[in-house]
This record gives structure tokens, C-alpha cells and sequence, in this order.
């Protein structure tokens, strides 16, 4: 049953109705944009009961801590930090040389941890960095940080080596080196003027939580109740129609709309969570299902007393790769919090959203008794478990780049199809998988909108997908290509081909028989 939408756009006919789906970042952002740029009739539908998306944080013992995004990264032109500081959100720098590597026998190895690093993961990962460099100067194809690891001579050997990779590279995708593009990595061809800053990564500490950006971004040009920001909307259908776009809730609400601006995450996009009508072009979907979605996983767990080291991380060298490796001490920031969190990445992440909340903490429990082997676990008296990608409003923590994603699939990616645009944390090739990218993205989508509005020449062109021509090149095969640049295998040779008139004939037999004929002649 399908009823009409009991809502109207604040303005008059003549000024392009837009819709915004989602009050993450991204959504948030392109509304103020909207908003800067004269555009007041707009509506946002949002998902949830609330702003901020992916960036939410949990109450545990009294202490306001992250579930979401926890960190800004630092960037040249420090878009996010100075966000934050126009709500005075108080933050500080993450000490990484704070650490203590733990194995599982309880040992220290801290020591060892740092001679690898420093005599051979260090340099590996600055080769990493020049020859990604090189490589995109040159135009090479792209290449696993894997590969170029190993050429930079580094080749994990031990459960040590293994910590060392998951805190410096999967702890930041969250996917491990084989998987990552180097040309794209953010340590690699971009890092620098256009990508990230150096400096350590800020960890947020307000009792408001990191969200309160986004609360603060949207109460500078949207009033508490306004009715263009509308809550618990599960958005289900966008149909694209000659003239309009309607946009239809899971309460059977329509909206039409001349503008729409997409900010679901790329998980939600790839998990058909909402239909398309038509259904998006094959290019589209490909720039969609061959970009990745990580996963990470913050949990936290308020114990009776302190037992771990006092370091404000603890890395666990496990037997298995990335199995409960990276813990950061919640006390270290809140003393007398009695707070440990461990950060569950990639893979993991699946398995635990599997497993209920007492399985996990179980499996938790046992990994500290190994790595404090011999000291008492006090018990646990509070904990929280988020989990991202069961959720069909989030579908995971935030994008990837993986390696032999092009450039060309990636303009695919952020391109508009008709009158609908995308934004999000995939949406920026230097700041892809935070909240730059969603901040950035959305900004450019206004501009482009703006200038589809206004008919300037600059509207954005659709996109279309360059495709290198490949194919079979040999020319006696059935499905010989005339236009293929490069072999690629399919050729299929029949023993008895159908020519071109349409006349059957033997083609090998034929040159076989004048071969045989020719030769008899000469001997
Ligand atoms: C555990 C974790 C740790 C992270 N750590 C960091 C970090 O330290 N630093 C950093 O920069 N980034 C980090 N990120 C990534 C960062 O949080 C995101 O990149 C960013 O917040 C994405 O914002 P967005 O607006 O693009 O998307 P979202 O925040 O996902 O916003 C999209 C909105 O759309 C809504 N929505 C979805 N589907 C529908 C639907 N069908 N109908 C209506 N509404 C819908 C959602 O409810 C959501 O509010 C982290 C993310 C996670 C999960």
C-alpha cells in the first residue's frame, strides 16, 4: 500500500528539490553546503534515530568511548581537526612508541618487536613508499604492498613479524598487505601534500562523543526540529524516472525528487540493501563490487580492576595471524576508568558478529589469561560489542583500495547516474575510507549539482567506462576479435570453422592435403 508523502519542501516549485539520503558526514556536509550555497530545499532521510552515522559513540561505566571512528587523521589542510575545533572537541595524540608486545607465553617481547621494526620493516615500508612513487610517475600497472614489501626485504618470519604488519598496515585498511594497492595505499604514491600529515593520529576523548562534529556542523544552518531532517526513514527504493527521481521508505512514503545525493556507505551499496529502478548501468556496479568494504571491530570491556600493562598499546603476538592483536588502553586517556579495548579487524570481524556476545567474551577472556599468564583477570563488569557489518544500514567499518582497482573504475565509482550522486568515505582517491573522503566528496557533489542547476557547461559529463579492447587475436579463430589490442586467451578454434560466406569447408585438412601434395611434387 502506497501512501503520499504527508511532508513539503520548504520552498517554492521553481527551486530543484534535493534529496539527501543519510545524516552521516557526508549527508550533513552536502546539506550545508546546499544550505551555503542558497539551496534550502532539501530533505534528509536518515536510517537510524540519529546524526553521525558511522561516527557514534557508546556510554561504558559512565565513560563515553568510540565505536565508531575514534581518531582524526591528521591532514595538511586540516579539514576534520579544525571541524572539531568549532565544537572544542577534545582530543589527544596517540603515542604509538608507547608499547608492549606480549607473546603467548606471556613473555615480553617488545624488544624484539622493535629491532624487526627498525632494521627491517622500517625500511621496507619507506621503499614501499619511494617505489609507489616511481611506479605512478611511470604509469606502471598496480601492485600488492605485499610485493613491494618484499622487495623492500621484508618477509614476516614469526608471530612477531606478524604483529608488526597488522598494527602498521592492516590497522588502517583493515585488510593485509596482499589485498591493498600499493600505487593507492595512503602511505604510498599520495601521501604527502594531498594525503595525510605525518603526525600521530589525535584519538577523540569528549564525553559528547566524536559525533558531536556532525551534531555541531548541522546545527549551524539546520534548527533543532526542522522537519527537512527526518529520522527512522529506511529508505528501500530510488526510481529514476524521465523528469524525476521518486524515492520510496520502508513505510511506503514516496518522495520525488529533481536531485538526489546517495551518502549509504559502499557496503550498503553492495549489499543490494536498496533496489535501483532501472537498475544501476554494469559499469556502476562493477565500481561498486570490486571496491571493499573493511572491517573493524571496537570492543570494549570495563573490568573491576587494572592487570595489563600501563603502555597505551598492547600488542599481542598471537600463533594465529590477527587474532586479537591490537588493544589500546582506555585508562591511559580516563585513569580509573579500569577500560582495555581490543580492535577486531578484517576477516575476524565476520567471524565474531557470528558468534553472541558470551562466546566473545569467553574467547576474549582466555587471550588475556595467555598474554598475563600467571596474573589475575579481574572480572568483567560492563562491555560493548558494536557490530558494523550485521547492521543493514552500515554493512562494515569503511572502504578499501585494492590492488588493480584502476583509476578509470574509480571515476565510475563516484560518477552520478542521471540526477543521482554519490558520496562517501570511498569518494576521494587521497583520504578514501575516512572521514576526509566523506567530508570531500560531498562538497564536490554540491559543487557539481550547482552546476547542473545553474546550466553551466561544467556539468558533469556521464560517465563512460574506457574499456582497453581485448579479445581473441587470432584470426583463424571463431570469435576473432578485429579490434583486440591484446590476446586474452578466449580464441576458439574449431577443426572445421564456418567461413565468413557461410560455406563450409576444412580448413587444416585443406592445407594439410596441399602440404602433402606440394611435397610429393618435390621429392
Ligand atoms: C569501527 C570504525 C572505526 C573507524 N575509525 C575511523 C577513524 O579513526 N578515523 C576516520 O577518519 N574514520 C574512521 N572510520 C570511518 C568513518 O567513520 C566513516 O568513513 C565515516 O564516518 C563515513 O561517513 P558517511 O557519512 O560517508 O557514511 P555513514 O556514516 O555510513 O552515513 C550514512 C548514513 O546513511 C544511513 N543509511 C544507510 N542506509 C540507509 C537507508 N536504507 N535509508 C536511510 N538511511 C540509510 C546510515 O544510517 C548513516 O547514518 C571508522 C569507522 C568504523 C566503523
Amino acid at each position: 500500500q502506497q501512501s503520499q508523502a504527508t511532508w513539503r519542501y520548504p520552498t517554492s516549485a521553481q527551486k530543484p528539490r534535493i534529496l539527501i539520503l543519510g545524516a552521516g558526514m557526508a549527508g550533513i556536509t552536502a546539506a550545508k553546503a546546499l544550505h551555503d550555497k542558497g539551496y534550502d530545499n532539501f530533505i534528509i532521510l536518515e536510517g537510524s534515530n540519529r546524526v553521525g552515522g558511522r561516527i557514534k559513540e557508546v556510554m561504558i561505566g559512565g565513560i563515553t568511548v568510540e565505536a565508531g571512528a575514534g581518531w582524526i587523521h591528521p591532514d595538511p589542510q586540516n579539514l576534520i581537526q579544525s571541524l572539531a575545533d568549532r565544537v572544542n572537541l577534545s582530543y589527544v595524540p596517540l603515542d604509538s612508541d608507547d608499547h608492549v608486545v606480549r607473546d603467548g607465553n606471556g613473555n615480553d617481547v617488545t624488544l624484539e618487536f622493535d629491532t624487526r621494526y627498525n632494521t627491517s620493516f622500517d625500511p621496507a615500508f619507506k621503499f614501499l613508499n619511494s617505489y609507489a612513487k616511481e611506479a605512478n610517475a611511470k604509469g606502471k600497472p598496480d601492485f600488492t604492498v605485499r610485493s613491494a614489501l618484499s622487495m623492500g626485504g621484508w618477509q614476516p618470519k614469526s608471530h612477531v613479524d606478524d604483529v608488526i604488519e597488522v598494527f602498521n598496515i592492516d590497522g588502517d585498511y583493515p585488510y593485509p598487505p596482499e589485498v591493498n594497492s600499493g600505487l593507492n595505499a595512503f602511505f604510498g604514491a599520495y601521501s604527502g601534500a594531498k594525503g595525510f600529515s605525518t603526525t600521530e593520529d589525535l584519538t577523540v576523548i569528549d564525553k559528547r562523543g566524536f559525533s558531536q562534529m556532525v551534531r555541531g556542523l548541522r546545527a549551524e544552518f539546520l534548527p533543532d526540529g526542522d522537519q527537512r531532517l527526518r529520522m527512522n526513514e529506511v529508505v528501500t527504493d530510488i526510481e529514476n524516472k524521465d523528469g524525476g527521481i521518486s524515492v520510496r521508505t520502508r513505510d511506503n512514503v514516496t518522495y520525488s525528487a529533481d536531485y538526489v545525493i546517495v551518502t549509504f556507505s559502499i557496503g550498503v551499496l553492495q549489499h543490494d540493501e536498496v533496489r535501483f529502478s532501472p537498475t544501476l548501468p554494469l559499469w556502476k556496479r562493477e565500481a561498486i563490487n570490486q571496491f571493499q568494504q573493511g572491517h573493524l571491530m571496537h570492543i570494549y570491556l570495563k573490568f573491576a580492576e587494572t592487570f595489563w600493562d600501563d603502555n597505551e598499546f598492547i600488542l599481542y603476538a598471537s600463533e594465529r595471524r590477527n587474532y586479537y592483536n591490537m588493544w589500546q588502553n582506555v585508562d591511559k586517556n580516563f585513569p580509573g576508568s579500569n577500560i582495555l579495548q581490543v580492535l577486531v579487524l578484517g576477516d575476524e570481524v565476520i567471524r565474531l558478529e557470528r558468534m553472541d556476545d558470551r562466546a566473545i567474551l569467553n574467547e576474549v577472556i582466555s587471550t588475556l589469561s595467555t598474554m598475563y599468564r600467571g596474573r589475575s583477570i579481574s572480572p568483567v563488569i560492563a562491555y560493548s560489542i558494536p557490530r558494523w557489518n550485521s547492521d543493514p544500514l552500515f554493512r562494515g567499518a569503511f572502504s578499501n583500495w585494492p590492488s588493480g582497482y584502476t583509476l578509470d573504475t574509480f571515476n565510475g565509482l563516484i560518477a552520478p547516474v542521471g540526477k543521482i550522486y554519490f558520496a562517501g568515505d570511498y569518494g576521494d582517491p587521497f583520504h578514501y575510507g575516512t572521514i576526509q573522503a566523506s567530508y570531500i566528496s560531498a562538497l564536490r557533489v554540491v559543487d557539481n549539482i550547482d552546476k547542473c542547476v545553474r546550466g553551466l557547461d561544467s556539468c558533469e559529463a556521464p560517465y563512460q567506462p574506457k574499456y582497453e579492447a581485448r579479445g581473441c587475436t587470432y584470426h583463424g579463430a571463431q570469435n576473432y576479435n578485429a579490434r583486440a589490442k591484446e590476446d586474452d586467451g578466449s580464441c576458439i578454434i574449431l577443426k572445421c570453422p564456418i567461413s565468413s560466406s557461410g560455406s563450409v569447408y576444412y580448413e587444416n585438412y585443406t592445407y594439410t592435403i596441399l602440404l602433402l601434395i606440394a611435397l610429393s611434387i618435390m621429392f
